[in-house]
Formats: C-alpha cells, structure tokens, sequence
C-alpha cells in the first residue's frame, strides 16, 4: 500500500455502524482510501443484535460474524483486532492504541458505541455481577448457566427481557427486577405490558416489579441482590441490562466536543476537520440512537460524504423496535405514548392475546404498538415515516389489513416506490435492491432462502412482512406455493402437514412432535404449543392428556382476566333460561365476595365480575353450577329466543331445541370459540344469522345457517341446509362441529374457515348420512371425555394450590 496516493483512513470502533459505513465506501470508491481499523473486542465484525439469538439457541457464534477475517485481507484493511485506541493526536493527525501502535490518518471515523450502564451499587465489582454487551458476556452467562442455578436480571426493557429469555433456554431459574411498574415504558403501554408480562410469566419468567436495587450481597461471588424495602433475592448471577451511555471517553480526552454523545451535524462531521463519528457514540440533533437502523443510515450518508457521491445530509430517524423473545410478537414505533394533542385508536383481543394501539395527530400516524399479531408492524411503520396522511383509513390501519384488502394494496403499493438502496431489514442492513437480486438472479422463492441468502429477517423478524411483498412483486405467480410458510416461526410445516404426521406416526405429546417434526425452536412459542395442543386432543380424545401450560391464561384458570388483573365468572345458564333460586344463589355469591359488577353478556348470561384469583375456586364451589366456558376455545352460549311456547310469531319450540343442543355440545373443544342461536320463526330474536351455527324455525322444520360472525369482521350465515325434526338439528350441528374440529386450523373461526374451503365442500362432506353418522359418532367420543374444569378445580387441593397468591420476593432473615 505505500507509496500510493490514497488518503488514509482510520476506522476507531470495529462494530456494526462503522464496518457498514466502510462497506458502502468500498463500493462508492474502492479505491480511494487505505483503511486501517482498529476493534477493542479481538473478534472480526460481528452482528450484535443476535447475540440475544445466539443466547436462546438459535444461533452460534460463527452465524453471527458479518464480515470474517479474510474479509479484511480482501479489501486491504489494515485490521488491529484486541486494540483499543486510547489517543488520538489531533495536531499531527494520529491515534495510538494501548498496545503501542501509532497510525496517522487524513479521516477519522469514531464508532465506539456505547458502553452498558453499571448501576454503582455496593458490590457490583464482585464476580457473576455481568452486562449484556458483547460476546465475552454471553461467553460467561453460557458458562454460569452450567454451574448455577438463580439468575436475576436488572432491568425490564428490551434488552433485560431478551438475556432473560436467554437464560430460561439454558436452563436458569430466572427473575426480572424492574424498576418500574410495568415492563418495557420505553415502549409499551401498560396494558401491551401486562399482557407482555403474562405471557413471559408462562414461558418461566419471574417479574419483581417497582423494585429499587440497593446493594449486591456476597463474599467473593454474588449470592443475593438486595433492595431499597429491605427485601432481598438469591442470586448466583446478576445481569444488569438498565440502558447504555454512549462511549465518548477518548474523544473527550480528545478535545471533541461532547455532550450526551460526541456532538455530530448533518453530514456527521465532529467540531474538529476531519474527524468524524456515527453509531451509538454520536449524538445528532440532541439525539444519540442505539437501534441499528438509524446507525446504518448514518454511515450510508457518511460513506457518500467520503466517496465524493453527493447527497442530502442526515436528517435524524424514526425508530421502531421489535422483541426477539420467541413465542411472543410486540412491536412498537413513534410517539407511541400519546403526546399532548394527539389521539388513539385501541383494540384489544383478551382471549387471542392481542392488542393494537396507533396514535394519530393531524390525521398523520405517529405511533403504533402491536401485541400478539404483529404482522402490520412494518407497514405502519413505514406509514409512520413517510408522514402520510391517513384521515378515514384508521380502522382499517387499526384491524389490520384484512379488512377490504386496501392496507395491503396500498402497501404494495409503497414497496413498488420503494428505491433500490432503501433498508427493507433494518437489524441487518439488507436494502430492497439486495432482496431483489437475491430473488431475481439467484432464484430464492421463499422467505426463508431470501433469509438464508441476504440475512433479511433473520434477526427481529419486523420485516417478514416486507420481504413476503417484494417476494410476491419480483417472483409473481410463481411464489404463491412457496410463499406459504409454517404454522409458525418454529416449524416451515403446515396445519395439515403436521395433523397428517402426528396421525400417521400415532405422536402422543407436544415434545415429541415438536422433536420427531424438526421444530427450530424446541420450546415452541405461543402459536404452536397451544395448536399441538389442540390437534393432539382432536386426534387422540382418550389417550391425549391436555397441556394445561400449552393454553392461555384465560383458560388456564377458567376464567376471563379483565384489564386489571381481576378475573369474571359466568356460570353454565342453558339456553339463556333461569330461575328464581338459581338467581338467588348467584345474587349471594356476588354479595359475599364483594363482586363489584354483575352483567348480562351478549350471550344472554350473567358475568360476574372484578373477581379476584384466590376468589375463584370458593365462589365455584358456593355457586355450585357448572363453568359457562366464556373464555375459552370451545362452545361458549346457545342463545334462545322465547320461542312457540309464549311468543305468539312462534313456529317452534326454540328454547327447548337451545337447551338441548347447548347440554350435548358443552365443553367441546374447538380450533376457536363457537357460538350457536336458535330463533323460533323467521323473525330472528336470538339473531341466529350471525352464529358459527344458528337454527331458524320455519313452518314444518328448521333452516340450519353456518360461519356467522357478529365479532368485528361481521358476516353472515351460509345456508348449510334444512331439516324436519329436532333430531336432525342435533345430528346436523354435532356432524358439522366435528367436522369443523376435524379440519379448520386452531385459532380460525367457522366465519373464516368457511370462507377459505367454500361452503360447498362442507355441505358435500355433510351431505351423506352415513358421513354424518361417522362425524357425530366421533364428537359423542371427544365429548364424553370432558369434564367440568370448575368442579375439577373445587375437588382437587394441587389445582386450587395455583389459585393462591404467588409469594416471589424473599423477606430478609438476617
Ligand atoms: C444483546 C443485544 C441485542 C440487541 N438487539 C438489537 C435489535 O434487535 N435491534 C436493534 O436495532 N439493536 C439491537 N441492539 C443494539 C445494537 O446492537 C447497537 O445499536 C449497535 O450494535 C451499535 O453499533 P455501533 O457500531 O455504534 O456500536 P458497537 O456495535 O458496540 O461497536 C462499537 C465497537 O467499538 C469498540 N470500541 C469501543 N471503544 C474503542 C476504542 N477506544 N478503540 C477501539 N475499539 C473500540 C467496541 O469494543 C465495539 O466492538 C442490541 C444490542 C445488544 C447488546
Ligand atoms: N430488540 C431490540 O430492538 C433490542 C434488544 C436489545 C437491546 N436493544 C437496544 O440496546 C440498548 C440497551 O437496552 P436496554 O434494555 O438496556 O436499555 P433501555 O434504556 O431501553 O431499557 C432499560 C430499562 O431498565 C430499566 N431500569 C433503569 N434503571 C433500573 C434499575 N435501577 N432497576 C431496574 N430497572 C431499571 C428502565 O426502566 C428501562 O426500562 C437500547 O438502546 C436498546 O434499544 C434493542
Ligand atoms: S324469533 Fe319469532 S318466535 Fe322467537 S321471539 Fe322472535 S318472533 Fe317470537
Ligand atoms: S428488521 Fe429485524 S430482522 Fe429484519
């Protein structure tokens, strides 16, 4: 290299930022500058954001090197790996490192990151007191995990919840201490953080909320961490995760200025000529980023400064973050706390587990926070972004882009403005032009080749949804198969793939599905261990044992969990009808145990509700009436009308056929809730067109009507046939539930599986009555198994034990 004309370049900080900008100045001008770099860590380039994957098990420490030490050799970059530049003479234009070694330069680029926050508490310097920075740190959490037991997190942000996650996979027994009251304020909102902390809670994680760390307890080693209430936790291992502070020592020392971070303009130029800053070290417009997608667009507008290639300065980002804890989708992006003059839209699935909040100010979007269904994420993040305006789209932006195919028009849409080096995959830097390459020349047609050529998605995930767009926009028809993907992230198997091998395998259980059909995660996540779930039970309804831990909390404990944590009752009231001592003894049992309100449903039942956990069991067995099952994936109400009896319109016995139909159908297990109606004439009361399974009496007979949803996508019932006698209803309506049982996937209403296989199909199998005869003798089969949960609860002290408040902070002995 010496002896050319080439202006020298020194690179200080080996991570992601800086790396990616001497990467687009590679192609820019490959060959203007002699690059020397030097790296505190002795490690090539490596992608920080996975070692969060790498400490859960799906990913090694070889899959996370970006750039691998022959990359270096490539491009002729002088790399001084395990130095860490402690001058920087800028008179003579010259950094020297801590091993003695002295390199001028004619450009400097400072991209040092950050530096974890230690909290200075008393005994943090003693051993298994870690962050969560880099390899050496994940290095020793693999390690301690081999040796010990507790491990106790400080610090409920993004960071915190994902070395916990890690730590569960190796086997510690894991508690986060969070210092506020709810996790990740950063941001979620308190319900999307409450419902966080539930479904963590179920994956094995411990929370000790609103606690101030005091001291760490100990000789050599931590042993416990103690708090400011006196309380205190055993701990053979404490990781502090409680944010990062840019790492502006050197260039303090330097005579640059500094404020949070090292002070940078548009086109990332430091006070002093020549020397310049990116990544988590810099601050920008009073802001010092420390999300990687901003820090990559930092260094493609720097390495443009330095290539000669014009461009407009950077103008600041807006971030969006996504947890990578498997099994559970949150996403969050903007002004997601509601600024003064704004407002929001929410909606929210108790029983799914899914949340959704967009913020909007003059009818632009602002900020969005998704849990549980997190596929919009990305677009409304781009919407986000681009500033649109969005006046009259916000339902439709708030449910998602189902609702008349226009979100996902118009996302199309935006993906085709797209310009070829926008950022699709924020986490690995992967540009639209990238993924277009990888599908156009080098023929990838699913989304996980596109992942496993460029790294799109492979990281959060956020940008799936992105990816399946341009996938479907350059490969076209020729997509459609291969764009199908698994039931969920841990399996590339379909519903109907995974029921057909469990069958013909005979596989008993969750586990040896999951292991037997090649699952990425073996753990699985919150889409498919309830699914096994479901289909083990479907399959198997004598030999299969329920998974309790595989279902939501809902049906867990057999109740519904309201917005404050309180749970509601809703005894079994067949066909809507009661009586006096019925009413009587619901009335007591709402007076004794203070139950702040009692409610009809829409189901025609009466809920009881604010009703504490420990509550549960006492009030069950006092009630002395069987579960109404309003919270789970099964037959929830038959709602009646008064029918021929009083009504003088009647034409039939409405109530009776109710009744009937709801004790042969109770406790049924189903893909998703059922609902059923029956009216006794044409007229409808029981507004029986809009069930998963309604009966309108006519003269003479019923008309059977199916797939009927008054939830928010409303649609009305198909015809599915008509018959005599209350007979055939019952036959009709246990041959069509099993059916639907048999072949919908878990999670899918009769509304939509309808939709999806088309009426037809479902009369065709229905229609012979030897088929019926087999269908209804297979549900008599899966009914016959069930039980009251409620009575089963109230019998057996181990199930009413999980009803007692969990007692989780130690009080101090000493
Ligand atoms: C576990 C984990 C998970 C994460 N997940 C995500 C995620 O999902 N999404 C996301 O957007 N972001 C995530 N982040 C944040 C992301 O990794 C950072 O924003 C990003 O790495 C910052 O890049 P950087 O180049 O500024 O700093 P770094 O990648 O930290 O690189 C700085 C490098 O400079 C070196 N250095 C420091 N001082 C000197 C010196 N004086 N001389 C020589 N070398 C020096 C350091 O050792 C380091 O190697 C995560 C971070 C962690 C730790
Ligand atoms: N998926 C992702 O995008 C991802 C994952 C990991 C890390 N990161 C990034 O890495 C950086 C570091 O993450 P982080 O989670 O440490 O930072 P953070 O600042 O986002 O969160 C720190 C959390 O610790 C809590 N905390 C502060 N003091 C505490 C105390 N004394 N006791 C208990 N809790 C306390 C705070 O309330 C906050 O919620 C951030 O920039 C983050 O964005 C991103
Ligand atoms: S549906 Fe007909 S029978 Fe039933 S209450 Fe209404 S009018 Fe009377
Ligand atoms: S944006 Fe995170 S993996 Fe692509």
């Amino acid at each position: 290299m010496e002896g050319t004309n080439k202006k020298k370049l020194v690179l200080v900080g080996n991570g992601m930022a800086g790396v990616r900008a001497i990467e687009h100045l590679l192609k820019l001008a490959p060959e203007a500058y002699e690059i020397t770099i030097f790296g505190a860590e002795p490690h090539p380039n490596y992608n920080r954001i996975m070692l969060s994957s790498v400490l859960a098990g799906g990913a090694d420490l070889q899959e996370i090197v970006i750039n691998d030490w022959d990359w270096y050799k490539d491009n002729n970059i002088q790399l001084f790996a395990g130095h860490r530049v402690t001058q920087i003479d800028s008179i003579h234009k010259r950094v020297v490192s801590d091993q003695g070694i002295t390199v001028s330069y004619d450009v400097l680029i400072l991209a040092m990151g950050s530096n974890p926050f230690m909290l200075p508490l008393p005994g943090a310097d003693k051993e298994g007191v870690i962050a969560f920075r880099d390899i050496k740190d994940c290095e020793i959490m693999m390690d301690s995990s081999r040796k010990y037991k507790k491990a106790v997190v400080i610090g409920g942000g993004l960071l915190g919840l994902e070395a916990a996650r890690g730590l569960l996979h190796l086997g510690m027994d894991v508690s986060v201490v969070h210092i506020n009251p709810y996790l990740m304020e950063r941001q979620l909102d308190e319900t999307a953080a409450k419902m966080l902390q539930a479904e963590l809670e179920q994956q094995g994680m411990k929370f000790l909320l609103a606690k101030n760390s005091d001291s760490i307890v100990g000789r050599k080693r931590v042993t416990a961490l103690r708090f400011t209430d006196g309380s205190k936790i055993d701990a053979d291992l404490v990781v502090m995760a409680v944010g990062i502070r840019p790492n502006v020592e050197l260039a303090k020392s330097s005579g640059i200025e500094i404020n949070r971070g090292i002070v940078v303009n548009d086109w990332l130029e430091t006070s002093i000529p020549g020397i310049y800053a990116i990544g988590e070290c810099a601050e920008h417009r009073g802001i010092a980023y420390g999300l990687v997608a901003p820090l990559y667009e930092q260094g493609a507008v720097l390495a443009k400064k330095l290539g000669g290639v014009e461009t407009v300065g950077y103008a600041g980002s807006v971030t969006s973050t996504k947890l990578k804890v498997s099994g559970v989708d949150v996403f969050s992006a903007g002004r997601y706390e509601e600024p003064v003059g704004s407002r929001s839209l929410r909606y929210q699935d108790e029983v799914d587990g899914v949340y959704k909040k967009i913020v909007l100010q003059n009818d632009k979007l602002i900020g969005a926070v998704l849990f549980g269904d997190t596929h919009d994420g990305a677009k409304l993040f781009s919407m986000i972004k681009n500033g649109e305006i969005v006046a009259g789209r916000e339902k439709e932006l708030l449910l998602g882009g189902s609702i008349g195919g226009g979100a996902a028009a118009s996302s199309d849409s935006r993906l085709k403005d797209m310009t070829e080096d926008e950022i699709i995959c924020g986490c690995n830097g992967v540009s639209k032009g990238t993924i277009a390459d990888a599908v156009i020349a080098k023929g990838c047609r699913s989304v996980g080749e596109i992942k496993s050529c460029t790294k799109a998605s492979a990281s959060c995930g956020g940008c799936k949804p992105l990816v399946e767009g341009l996938l479907r926009m350059y490969a076209g028809d020729e997509a459609g198969e291969q764009v199908k993907e698994g039931i969920c992230g841990c399996t590339s198997l379909t519903r109907d793939e995974i029921v057909a091998e469990i069958k013909r395998m005979e596989m008993m259980t969750i586990k040896e599905v999951m292991h037997v059909l090649d699952w990425r995660n073996p753990e699985g996540c919150a889409k498919c261990r309830p699914s096994l779930n479901y289909y083990l039970g479907m399959l198997w309804p004598e030999a299969y044992a329920d998974e309790k831990e595989s279902r939501f909390t809902n049906e867990r404990y057999h109740a519904n969990i309201q917005k404050d944590g309180t749970y509601s009752v809703v005894p079994r009231i067949y066909g809507g009808v009661t009586s006096p001592s019925e009413l009587k003894k619901i009335a007591e049992v709402a007076e004794k145990y203070d139950v702040p309100m009692v409610k009809f449903t829409g189901g025609q039942r009466l809920d009881l509700l604010g009703v504490k956990k420990e509550d549960l069991p006492r009030m069950w067995e006092e009630l002395d009436m069987p579960s109404g099952h309003a919270y789970g994936k099964t037959l929830r109400t038959v709602k009646t009308c008064v029918g021929s009896t009083f009504c003088r319109f009647g034409t039939q016995d409405s109530i009776a056929m109710g009744i009937r139909l709801e004790k042969e159908l109770e406790r049924l297990n189903t893909p998703a809730k059922v609902k059923l109606a029956v009216s006794g004439c044409p007229r409808n009361c029981a507004e029986a067109t809009i069930k998963d399974f309604g009966v309108v009496a006519i003269d003479g007979g019923w008309e059977l009507h199916v797939g009927g949803n008054g939830g928010v996508h409303v649609r009305a019932t198909e015809l599915l046939c008509v018959v005599k006698t209350e007979d055939e209803v019952s036959e009709w309506a246990g041959a069509f539930l099993q059916y639907y049982r048999e072949n919908a996937q878990w999670n899918e209403r009769t509304s939509n599986w309808i939709e999806r296989v088309g009426l037809e199909s479902v009369k065709r199998a229905l229609e012979k009555p030897e088929e019926r005869a087999v269908l209804s003798e297979r549900i008599k089969k899966a009914l016959s198994m069930t039980t009251d949960p409620w009575k089963q609860i109230v019998n057996e002290d181990s199930l009413r034990k999980n009803f007692e408040p969990l007692k989780q902070v130690q009080p101090i002995i000493d």
